[in-house]
């Protein structure tokens, strides 16, 4: 893990689609906010949409205009139980490419607050109600976990998806450092990240797909691990194999990171249908750690784990820089430094966290 890696995410804004939308909380929009960190809530009336949908174009900070943006991810996704035709399906170790989308850029006024990685937005003629989230904004530092925390259906799993570009977003940009490379919408062609086609060969590279390079040293674990052919172990010889990541220079053992965590070495070999919840998430788990990632994007971790095998693995990941989402808010206090609190409004707060538990209280077995 470098030492100076940091995940930066700058003004992302998803809008609700179809029957997801959700209703608009009555008046107390800006009265929880943090001292810390604010993200006020755009409100009515409402922005003409343009022809396609999109809300139009108004941004002074430069973003708006038409965008054509594709992506792809070799990698390990999945947001729902796992089925065995389902479109979602994650850690597939092929290509994951999503349908092209335009988007027209959106943006309220927005500055950065000194001191403070969190864009604060100045409310703009947009209908919270439409959006998942607006104008997002936040680094995670080398080491760090962001705990994400949020009421079901606030959009946190999705927040994970758009992070690990596996799925849509309506603006924002994000992207790694140290890396020249960035990756986001609205945004103008700086981020293009090649082109297919180009030569005489179709360059097929995740990279011309709209894949940002950076995407392969983050992981992204779901909640439910997909249900695959094969075994864990053939799924970590797979990820090895991937052109993102056969430059690697080593790898960790996934199963000795499983041991730590007590599962059973012979479920490295089974099938992932017939492993148990808490065996799949687990050998999940172990094997984006062996990846050894500058980024851990994970999605209630340890859901599926009795409290001991929860410690156990809260310990091992602490030491990884991640992007956390749980319900848990004793998890929340244990493992995250920071704890960002997405709402329905389409705001959020990030609120420091009191230091983190030591490691020895992370295996104490007084609360479990
Ligand atoms: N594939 C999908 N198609 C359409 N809407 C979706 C899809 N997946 C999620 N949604 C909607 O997007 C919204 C956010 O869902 P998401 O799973 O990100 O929420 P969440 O905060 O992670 O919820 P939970 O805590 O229950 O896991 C919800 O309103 C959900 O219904």
């Amino acid at each position: 893990m470098s030492p100076t890696v940091r995940l930066i995410v700058k003004e992302l804004s998803k809008k609700r689609t179809g029957s997801a939308k959700q209703f608009r909380p009555p008046s107390q929009a800006s009265s929880s906010r943090s001292s810390v960190c604010s993200h006020p809530v755009p409100s009515a009336p409402r922005v003409g949409n343009n022809s396609n949908g999109t809300p139009s174009s108004h941004s002074k900070s430069g973003h708006g205009g038409s965008h054509r943006h594709r992506r792809g991810e070799p990698g390990s996704h999945s947001t729902k139980p796992a089925t065995g035709n389902d479109s979602d399906s994650d850690a597939a170790a092929e290509a994951d490419v999503e349908a092209d989308t335009t988007h027209d850029g959106d943006g309220a006024d927005s500055v950065s607050v000194p001191g403070e990685d969190v864009t604060l937005s100045t409310p703009s003629d947009v209908d919270a109600s439409d959006f998942m989230w607006y104008n997002i904004g936040f680094t995670v530092e080398s080491g760090e976990t962001l705990v994400i925390q949020g009421p079901s259906g606030v959009g946190k799993t999705t927040l994970l998806r758009a992070i690990a570009q596996l799925t849509d977003y309506d603006h924002g940009v994000i992207y790694l450092e140290p890396d020249n490379q960035r990756h986001g919408n609205g945004n103008d062609d700086e981020n293009d990240q090649g082109e297919a086609g180009s030569g005489t060969a179709p360059d097929l590279s995740p990279q011309a797909m709209g894949v940002p390079q950076w995407r392969s040293r983050v992981m992204y674990v779901p909640q439910y691990p997909a249900i695959f052919p094969g075994s864990p172990l053939d799924f970590f010889f797979k990820i090895k194999q991937f052109s993102t990541h056969v430059a690697k220079p080593t790898w960790d053992d996934p199963v000795e990171i499983g041991n730590a965590w007590g599962l059973p070495e012979e479920c490295w070999c089974s099938e992932w249908r017939n492993l148990s919840g808490g065996q799949a998430q687990r050998a999940a788990l172990a094997i984006a750690v062996a990846c050894k990632p500058d980024v851990l994007l994970l999605d209630e971790p340890t859901s599926a784990l009795d409290p001991t095998s929860a410690r156990e693995v809260e310990r091992t990941l602490r030491d990884y820089t991640c992007l956390w989402v749980t319900h848990d808010p004793n998890q929340a206090h244990r493992v995250g430094d920071r704890i960002m609190k997405l709402q329905l409004d389409a705001g959020c707060t990030i609120e420091p966290n009191t230091p983190r538990e030591s490691n020895a209280s992370l295996t104490s077995q007084s609360d479990l």
